[in-house]
C-alpha cells in the first residue's frame, strides 16, 4: 500500500458516515465507495487509481475552485462531507524526506445543518440544527442557525416533538443513540436528516461545562433557569459544532428559552393542509407565505417564516406588533422610503456569521459595512410622530456604529472582490506600507527610472542606465570609458562593481539590489499585508458581533413591519381586534391565496363571506357547512383559519373588520387526503388524526374539519362524522367550522345549541350549476354532485345514467330508506347505458335571435339596439 492510500485510510476511519474530499493538488479526490456514491450523485466519470488488496481503487475527483456546487449537491442528497486539506506544501513534505506524503487532516465537517456559504443556503430561510434531548420523562429541544448565531431552547414533551418539529423545519437532527428509533420517522417526516451521537455528547453535566466555556459565563443561570434536558439540548449542539467546525466556532448569541405555551399549537399535518409556508407539493410558490412575503432583506424574510410558524397566544405582544404596522399605515408616505433604503441592506446576519467561522471575504466585511451604514440614516426616514416602542427601540439600536463603519470604509474600496487571498481590497491610503508595496508592484519600472536620474545626476553620466537579466537581476551600466570614474573614490563607496564586458561596466548598490528584492517581493508583500489587514477588520467586525447582530434584528423587524403595512394598504386589510375573548367574528373575509391566485388568472373577483363563530360562555361555536362541490366550501374553512393566524402573529388581515378572541390550538383536516408515503390507508390516517384533535383541542382551538367520514361507506362516514361533531360541541367546546356532504347532520342544530348551520350557494339553471361562492346561514338542499361531474367533463352517457340512478334514490328515499335496495335492483342494467351520443343543448332565445342575424346588413344604430335586444333576451 502507498504511503498516502494509508493516509487516506486513516483519515478516512474516523469519518464513516462522511464522504472524504481528499485533497490532491487542485482537486478533492475521493476514493473507494465515497468515490462511487459521489460519482453516482453528481454525474461525473469514475475512474481508478492504483490497486488495494489486488482490487482496483475506484476514485472521482472535483476541482477545488468549483468544489461549493459539487458540495451543494452531495449535502441535497443527503450526504455529509468531511473536507481534508494539505496543511503543507509538498516541498516542505520532501524537506522531511523523499518518500514523505504531505501532512493532510480534516479542517471541516460538512453536514446539511451547519453550513455558512451563500451558496450552499436559502437566503430567506432559516438554517436550523436542532437537537432533542430527554432525561427520563422530561424532553428538550435546542436549535441553532449558524448563520445567524441564533440559538433557542425549549422544553419538549415527547407528544410536541412532530409539531415543534413541524414548526422550526430543520436541515438536520441531532439525537443520541438510543433515541434514534423514535426520531428517525418524525424528523424524516419534516425532511430533516437525523444525526445518531454518542450518549456522551448529551451528558449534562459536561454540557454545562461546555456551555459556560463558549458564552465566557461563570454558570448558565446567566441566561435564566434551564432544566437538565435543556441544557443537555444545548451542550449536544455545541459538541456538535466542535466535532464539525475543528474549533472555528461561530459566534453564536446566548440561549434564548422559549415557552411553547406562548405559540399557538399547529400540528404537522395542520400546517401542511393550510400550506401556510409550503404548499402540499412541497413548494413555496402558492403558499400563504408566498402571497404575503414583501419584505425586502432576507433578514426580514427569515423573520416573517418564523412568525408565521410560531403565531402568538398573548395579547400584549400582538398589540404592540399591530401598532407598528399601524404606524405605517397611518403615515403611507414613510413606507417607501423606508423600504428604498431596506432593499439596499446586504445579509449582515451571514456575512457576520461568515466572518466569524473565518470562512468570509472581502465582500462580507462590505456587508457589514454598506449595512450599517444604511441602518444609520433609517431613523431618518420615520416621521417625527412618536414610534411604537417596538420601533422606537429598533431605530435606537440602528445608531452609535458609526467608528466601526468609518473604519471599515477606510480601509475598503467600495466594491471588493469576493476573495481575500488575491488582495485588491484594502483602499489606498490605508496602510502606508501597503502603498509601499503596491507602488512598487506597479511602477517597478517607474520607480527603476526614477533611481536611473538620481544616479544619472549624482554621477555626472548621461549614459549610465539601470538595466535587468536574468543572470544579474536589476544592474547600472555605464559606458567603459567611465569606469575608473565610477571605481575611484567617492563613487566606489556606493557603487560595487560586478561585472566587466567589452563596452561596459556593470555595478549595483545596496539601494538597487534592495529595491529589487523589494520589488520582487512586493507582490506577495502586498498580498500578506491584505491578508493581516483583513484578519484585523475581521477581528474588530466579530468582536463588535452583539452589537451588529442587533442592528440586523432590528432592520428585520424595521422590513417586516413596513412590508405587512405594505401588504394591508394595497390589498385593502384591516386592523384585527385581538383579545382573550372567545369572539371570532369576521366580516368580509377573504382567502389570501384563492384571492390572488384569482387574480392572477383574471377570473372575476373573491367573493367576500363573513364568519361569526362567537362562543358563549363555556359552550362551542360550530358553523356546520354543507353546499355543492366546487362551491368554495374548503376556501371559506381555510380563509377563517388563516385570518386567525394572520392575527396572531401581528399582521392586518383580508376583511373589512375582525375580532378574533386568541387562537391557543389550529387543527385543519381533510378527509381522505392520501398518506401513501407513510403507508397508512388514507381513512386510518383520517381516523388517526380526527382522534388527535378530539383529544387535544380546549375550548381556545379553533378546529376546521373538511369532509370528515368520507373515506368510508356512506353510512360508518356519516355516523363517524355525527359523534365527532357532537364530540367537538360538547366535549371540546371549541370553535370549529365542519364542512359536509352529509345533510343528514343539518340536524343536529336543532339539538346542539352551539351548531349553525351555514351553505355555500349555487344558482340551478337549466340543470347547469353556477357558483356564487356566497356563505348565509341555512342548509343546502341538494349536493349538485352530479352537475359538478358534469362541468369535469364526464361523458354524457355516464351524466344522464348517474341522474337517473339519483332519482330513483331520491324517491326511494322519500319512500322510506328501506326501499332502496329494492329500487337498486330495479335499475334495469343494459338499458341505461345507451350509445354516446351527442345531444344538441336546446338552444336559447339568445342563439335563436342570433342565427336571424347578418351582422354586414347592420348599422351601427341596429347593431347597438340589438345588443340591447340581446340583453333583454338573456335577463328572461
Ligand atoms: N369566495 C370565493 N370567491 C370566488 N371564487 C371562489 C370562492 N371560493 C372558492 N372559489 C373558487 O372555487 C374553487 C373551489 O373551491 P373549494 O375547493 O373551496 O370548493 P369546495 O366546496 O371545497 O369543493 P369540494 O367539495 O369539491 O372540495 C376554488 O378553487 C376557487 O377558484
Amino acid at each position: 500500500m502507498t504511503p498516502m492510500m494509508a493516509q487516506f485510510l486513516e483519515i478516512k476511519a474516523q469519518y464513516k458516515d462522511a464522504l472524504l474530499f481528499y485533497r490532491m493538488g487542485d482537486f478533492y479526490e475521493m476514493f473507494f465507495e465515497d468515490a462511487v456514491a459521489a460519482a453516482e450523485a453528481l454525474d461525473i466519470a469514475l475512474t481508478k487509481r492504483g490497486k488495494h488488496q489486488g482490487e482496483d481503487i475506484p476514485m472521482c475527483g472535483v476541482p477545488v475552485h468549483a468544489a461549493e456546487n459539487y458540495l451543494l449537491t452531495l449535502i441535497r442528497k443527503g450526504f455529509r462531507v468531511a473536507v481534508c486539506e494539505q496543511l503543507e506544501s509538498p516541498a516542505e513534505a520532501k524537506k522531511r524526506g523523499y518518500k514523505s506524503v504531505v501532512k493532510r487532516d480534516v479542517v471541516r465537517l460538512v453536514t446539511p445543518g451547519t453550513l455558512t456559504e451563500e451558496t450552499l443556503l436559502e437566503a430567506r430561510k432559516h438554517n436550523y440544527l436542532v437537537a432533542y434531548s430527554n432525561i427520563r420523562d422530561d424532553g428538550a429541544l435546542a436549535w441553532v442557525d449558524i448563520s445567524t448565531g441564533e440559538l433557542h431552547v425549549t422544553p419538549c414533551p415527547q407528544v410536541k416533538i412532530s409539531p415543534e418539529l413541524a414548526r422550526l423545519a430543520p436541515r438536520e437532527v441531532l439525537v443520541s443513540d438510543n433515541n434514534l428509533n423514535a426520531l428517525e420517522g418524525i424528523a424524516a417526516e419534516v425532511g430533516a436528516s437525523v444525526t445518531a451521537l454518542a450518549p456522551g455528547s448529551f451528558d449534562s453535566a459536561s454540557a454545562s461545562a461546555r456551555l459556560t466555556k463558549f458564552f465566557s459565563v461563570k454558570s448558565t443561570d446567566a441566561f435564566g433557569q434551564f432544566s437538565r434536558p435543556e441544557i443537555s439540548a444545548l451542550g449536544a449542539l455545541l459538541d456538535y459544532l466542535e466535532l464539525t467546525q475543528k474549533g472555528q466556532l461561530p459566534s453564536i448569541r446566548p440561549p434564548v428559552r422559549e415557552d411553547h405555551r406562548s405559540i399557538m399549537q399547529i400540528d404537522p399535518a395542520t400546517r401542511r393542509n393550510l400550506e401556510i409556508t409550503q404548499t402540499i407539493q412541497g413548494e413555496r410558490k402558492g403558499s400563504l407565505l408566498s402571497v404575503i412575503d414583501r419584505t425586502m432583506t432576507a433578514g426580514g424574510a427569515r423573520l416573517l417564516f418564523k412568525r408565521l410558524s410560531a403565531p402568538l397566544v398573548t395579547v400584549d405582544p400582538l398589540h404592540q406588533r399591530l401598532a407598528c404596522v399601524t404606524y405605517f399605515v397611518d403615515q403611507p408616505y414613510a413606507i417607501e422610503p423606508v423600504r428604498d433604503t431596506l432593499r439596499k441592506i446586504p445579509d449582515i446576519d451571514r456575512a457576520l456569521s461568515r466572518l466569524s467561522v473565518e470562512r468570509g471575504g472581502p465582500r462580507d466585511l462590505a456587508a457589514i459595512r454598506d449595512g450599517l451604514d444604511h441602518a444609520s440614516r433609517m431613523s431618518d426616514l420615520f416621521p417625527s410622530t412618536e414610534t411604537p416602542e417596538i420601533l422606537t427601540n429598533a431605530l435606537a439600536s440602528t445608531v452609535g456604529h458609526d467608528d466601526i463603519v468609518s473604519h471599515l470604509s477606510e480601509a475598503l474600496v467600495a466594491e471588493p472582490p469576493l476573495l481575500a487571498r488575491d488582495g485588491g481590497f484594502v483602499s489606498a491610503g490605508y496602510d502606508p506600507d501597503l502603498d509601499e508595496a503596491r507602488k512598487l508592484r506597479d511602477d517597478g519600472r517607474k520607480v527603476i527610472a526614477e533611481l536611473q536620474a538620481t544616479y544619472s545626476g549624482d554621477t555626472g553620466i548621461s549614459a549610465l542606465k539601470i538595466k535587468h537579466n536574468n543572470v544579474l537581476g536589476y544592474f547600472i551600466e555605464t559606458p567603459a570609458g567611465h569606469a575608473s570614474k565610477m571605481m575611484s573614490e567617492p563613487l566606489s563607496t556606493q557603487f560595487i562593481h560586478r561585472q566587466t564586458t567589452a563596452n561596459a561596466v556593470r555595478f549595483t548598490t545596496n539601494d538597487l539590489s534592495e529595491l529589487e528584492t523589494k520589488i520582487l517581493n512586493a507582490g506577495e508583500r502586498a498580498l500578506s499585508i491584505e491578508a493581516r489587514v483583513f484578519a484585523e477588520l475581521q477581528q474588530r467586525v466579530v468582536e463588535a458581533a452583539n452589537q451588529i447582530g442587533a442592528v440586523a434584528d432590528a432592520l428585520a423587524e424595521i422590513d417586516l413591519y413596513a412590508a405587512f403595512a405594505d401588504l394591508a394598504i394595497e390589498k385593502n386589510w384591516c386592523k384585527p381586534s385581538v383579545d382573550t375573548s372567545r369572539i371570532f367574528d369576521v366580516v368580509d373575509g377573504r382567502h389570501p391565496v384563492v384571492e390572488a391566485a384569482l387574480q392572477a388568472e383574471n377570473s372575476g373577483p373573491f367573493v367576500a363571506n363573513s364568519c361569526d363563530l362567537t362562543a358563549r360562555e363555556n359552550s362551542a361555536a360550530i358553523w356546520l357547512l354543507t353546499g355543492p362541490n366546487m362551491a368554495g366550501k374548503s376556501t371559506f374553512l381555510r380563509q377563517n383559519a388563516l385570518i386567525a393566524l394572520l392575527a396572531q402573529i401581528g399582521s392586518y388581515v383580508p376583511a373589512t373588520s375582525a375580532h378574533i378572541g386568541l387562537v391557543s390550538q389550529l387543527f385543519s383536516r381533510v378527509g381522505a387526503s392520501d398518506d401513501l408515503a407513510r403507508g397508512r390507508s388514507t381513512f386510518m390516517v383520517e381516523m388517526v388524526e380526527t382522534a388527535a384533535i378530539l383529544n387535544q383541542a380546549d375550548e381556545r382551538a379553533m378546529v376546521i374539519l373538511d369532509e370528515i367520514g368520507r373515506g368510508t361507506a356512506t353510512y360508518d362516514g356519516l355516523s363517524i362524522a355525527w359523534a365527532t361533531l357532537e364530540h367537538l360541541h360538547s366535549a371540546n367546546s371549541c370553535r370549529a367550522l365542519f364542512a359536509t356532504h352529509y345533510h343528514e347532520l343539518t340536524a343536529l342544530s336543532e339539538s346542539l345549541p352551539g351548531v349553525e348551520n351555514a351553505t355555500v350557494t349555487v344558482k340551478d339553471w337549466e340543470n347547469e350549476i353556477i357558483f356564487l361562492h356566497e356563505v348565509r346561514k341555512g342548509a343546502s338542499d341538494r349536493s349538485y354532485g352530479v352537475q359538478v361531474a358534469k362541468l369535469a367533463g364526464l361523458p354524457a352517457s355516464v351524466v344522464d345514467r348517474a341522474r337517473v340512478v339519483l332519482d330513483q334514490l331520491e324517491a326511494g328515499e322519500r319512500e322510506g330508506g328501506g326501499r332502496s335496495k329494492e329500487l337498486l335492483d330495479d335499475l334495469p342494467l343494459f338499458s341505461t347505458a345507451p350509445a354516446p351520443q351527442v345531444t344538441a343543448a336546446a338552444s336559447s332565445q339568445v342563439e335563436d335571435r342570433l342565427e336571424d342575424v347578418i351582422p354586414d346588413d347592420l348599422s351601427p344604430r341596429e347593431a347597438l339596439q340589438l345588443v340591447y335586444e340581446l340583453k333583454a333576451l338573456a335577463r328572461r
